[in-house]
Order: C-alpha cells, then sequence, then structure tokens
C-alpha cells in the first residue's frame, strides 16, 4: 500500500536575496507603499552592517530540509511534502500554495516559523495562505497550527541555549543576571484587540525561566516600528538604560520571538543593543538563536504531528 501524503506549509518573514531586491522587499512589507528615500538607505545600511545581506533565507532553508527529516523519522508511515512560503518575498505564500495544489496535494497542515501568535503576525501568514488556497481551489483540506510556544522542546531547548548564555557571565554575577526576553513589538493597539500575543509571551518566558531555576527574568519589546503610533514596550534599550541605573552590571537577552539568525537579531540586539550596554558599563550576552537545531526542530515537528493528527 503506498504511504498516505500530506503536505506541510511552512511559512517564514523572507529576506531579499540581492541587494536590489531591498527596496520592493521593503515595499511589499508597507502593503505596497514604496520608502522614502532616507527610510531605504537606513534599512540598506543595517544590512550592510551585518555583512550586506541575511543569512535568514538560507537559515530557513536548512530549518525547511531539517523539519522534513525529523518528520520523516518521527512518523515514517505517512509521507510529509515539506513546502516553505514566505510573506514578503519569494516564493511568496501564494506561489507555495499553487505548488502545492499543482503537485495533487489535498490535505495539508500551515505552520508559521514563529512560536507565538498574533492576529497581526500569525494570523497574516494564515490569512494569505487561505486567500492563495481559495484563489487556486485547493488544497481542499488545510488547517493550521496557531502557535507553539508552550512546546516541551520549544521550552526545553530555549532553555539550554538560554543557560549557556549565562555560563557567559562570571560565576559570582550570574544568579542575579537579569534574563530578559525579547519579541517584536506590535502596535499596542493588539491588546484592546484582545490579542494573546503578549500573555503568549508572557507564560513561554516564565515556563523557560522555571526550566532553568533563573528567578531574576522579564519581558521586553524590540525592533518597533518607527510610526506615530505607540507600539508595546519597553523597548530593549530603554531596559538597558534603566537597568544600567539600578547598578546592574550584566544582561542576557533571549530573542526567543525569532527563531533564526536575521537583522532583528543582528543588528538590533548584536550590534545596536550591545553597542549601548558596553556605552552604559553593562555586559550583554544574546542567547543563541535556534536556526536549525534538532531539539528545536523537534518541537516545530511535534506541533506539526498534533495538528495533523487532530484532523
Ligand atoms: C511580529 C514580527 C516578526 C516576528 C514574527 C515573524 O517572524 O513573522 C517580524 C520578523 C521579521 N521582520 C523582518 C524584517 C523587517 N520587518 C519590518 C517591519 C515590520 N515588522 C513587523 C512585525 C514583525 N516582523 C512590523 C509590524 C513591521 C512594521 C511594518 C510597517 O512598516 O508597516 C521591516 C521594515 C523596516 C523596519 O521597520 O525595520 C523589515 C526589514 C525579518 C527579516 C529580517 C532579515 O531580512 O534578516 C523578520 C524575520
Ligand atoms: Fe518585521
Amino acid at each position: 500500500m503506498s504511504k498516505k501524503i500530506i503536505g506541510i506549509l511552512t511559512m517564514a518573514y523572507g529576506t531579499p536575496t540581492a541587494v536590489d531586491e531591498i527596496e520592493p522587499y521593503y515595499t511589499h512589507i508597507r502593503r505596497g507603499r514604496p520608502p522614502e528615500k532616507q527610510q531605504l538607505d537606513d534599512l540598506i545600511a543595517r544590512y550592510e552592517a551585518i555583512g550586506g545581506l541575511s543569512p535568514l533565507n538560507e537559515i530557513t532553508g536548512r530549518q525547511v530540509v531539517g523539519l522534513a527529516m525529523t518528520l520523516a523519522q518521527m512518523e515514517p508511515d505517512v509521507e510529509y511534502r515539506v513546502y516553505i512560503g514566505m510573506k514578503h518575498w519569494h516564493p511568496y505564500i501564494d506561489e507555495a500554495v499553487q505548488q502545492m495544489h499543482a503537485d495533487g496535494i489535498t490535505e495539508a497542515v500551515g505552520i508559521v516559523w514563529a512560536p507565538h501568535y498574533s492576529s497581526m503576525s500569525v494570523g497574516t501568514y494564515i490569512e494569505y495562505a487561505e486567500k492563495a488556497r481559495e484563489k487556486y481551489g485547493g488544497p481542499a483540506k488545510m488547517t493550521y497550527v496557531q502557535d507553539w510556544h508552550m512546546q516541551p522542546n520549544f521550552i526545553a531547548s530555549t532553555a539550554t541555549r538560554v543557560r549557556a548564555a549565562l555560563d557567559e557571565i562570571p560565576e559570582a554575577q550570574r544568579a542575579e543576571t537579569p534574563v530578559v526576553f525579547t519579541a517584536h513589538s506590535l502596535p499596542a493597539r493588539i491588546t484592546q484587540m484582545g490579542d494573546p500575543y503578549p500573555q503568549q509571551i508572557e507564560e513561554s518566558a516564565r515556563a523557560i525561566a522555571n526550566a532553568i531555576g533563573h528567578k531574576n527574568w522579564f519581558t521586553g519589546w524590540q525592533s518597533a516600528g518607527r510610526t506615530p503610533e505607540p507600539w508595546l514596550g519597553p523597548d530593549i534599550l530603554d531596559v538597558i538604560k534603566e537597568q544600567a541605573q539600578q547598578g546592574v552590571k550584566s544582561l542576557v537577552i533571549c530573542p526567543f520571538g525569532f527563531v533564526s539568525d536575521h537583522l532583528e537579531v543582528l543588528y538590533d540586539v548584536d550590534i545596536e543593543a550591545k553597542q549601548l550596554a558596553n556605552e552604559l558599563g553593562i555586559q550583554l550576552v544574546r542567547a543563541a538563536s535556534p536556526n536549525d537545531e534538532f531539539d528545536f526542530l523537534r518541537a516545530v515537528a511535534t506541533a506539526v504531528l498534533e495538528q495533523a493528527d487532530k484532523d
């Protein structure tokens, strides 16, 4: 008997693959409004500071291959065909759904490479996938993992990476070193909309801190948009200033709202936040990103399998 086939639509943010793609990419993020020259120059300069372009595409590719291998190992009786669709660059989510349908996939599970749900992040990925499914008339059946921030392997693997970051702090200072769990800020109006994002950030941060028995932790926000409306805070730069005022000498940042090394991690934390911390006499250590680490991919695979079993 041939194996049952299930399509897996994994969705990631996407990044330009050449410098001249930065402008159309930024325009796509801005829903079709081209950026001002100054904004574009700023963004190009930030990519330049991390080496010209982002490693995100390559890492996403390794994650997709690793996920496919992990799924095959965890459930060999089903054939999982793993696809990648990007929110803001090629292959777009639309193109991936079109390909799945063309390949004859009728049953599929969608998952976003981001652990926490917000209507403004994961919600829009799902919206794009559903629009494409309607447009192409398939896959006939597709359900989605909404969030996977409490997957035991996600908690445990993040805890291990935070522990490793703390180990870089001199032992006498380690226990009192604050650990700041950060995620991408969103417009503050999401809290009035009853969005679960802030609460999911809090509960997963607590679970990770508990897993390593670290008492001194809190959450913070990073990479807020440069728009006049209020964004979720406190911003990590303000956190660093406040901690410096309180005499803190060391700090660990775990940007656990992201799953790869990319601009928000390599620039916003490793360059911008570290520079400020340096100036204020704080040793700042950033927890490593999951990238294609085995235990992390097991968490994502488990979330996919649990969703597939619900159907
Ligand atoms: C929630 C969230 C995640 C995490 C969840 C997820 O992963 O989905 C995320 C990840 C990412 N965001 C990324 C890149 C960018 N995001 C931007 C702008 C924005 N992001 C937003 C939200 C998020 N973003 C929002 C509300 C805006 C403002 C939009 C507007 O202006 O209306 C801009 C424009 C310039 C700027 O504002 O910095 C860029 C370049 C990259 C790729 C980096 C690389 O290439 O390595 C990644 C992984
Ligand atoms: Fe973003």
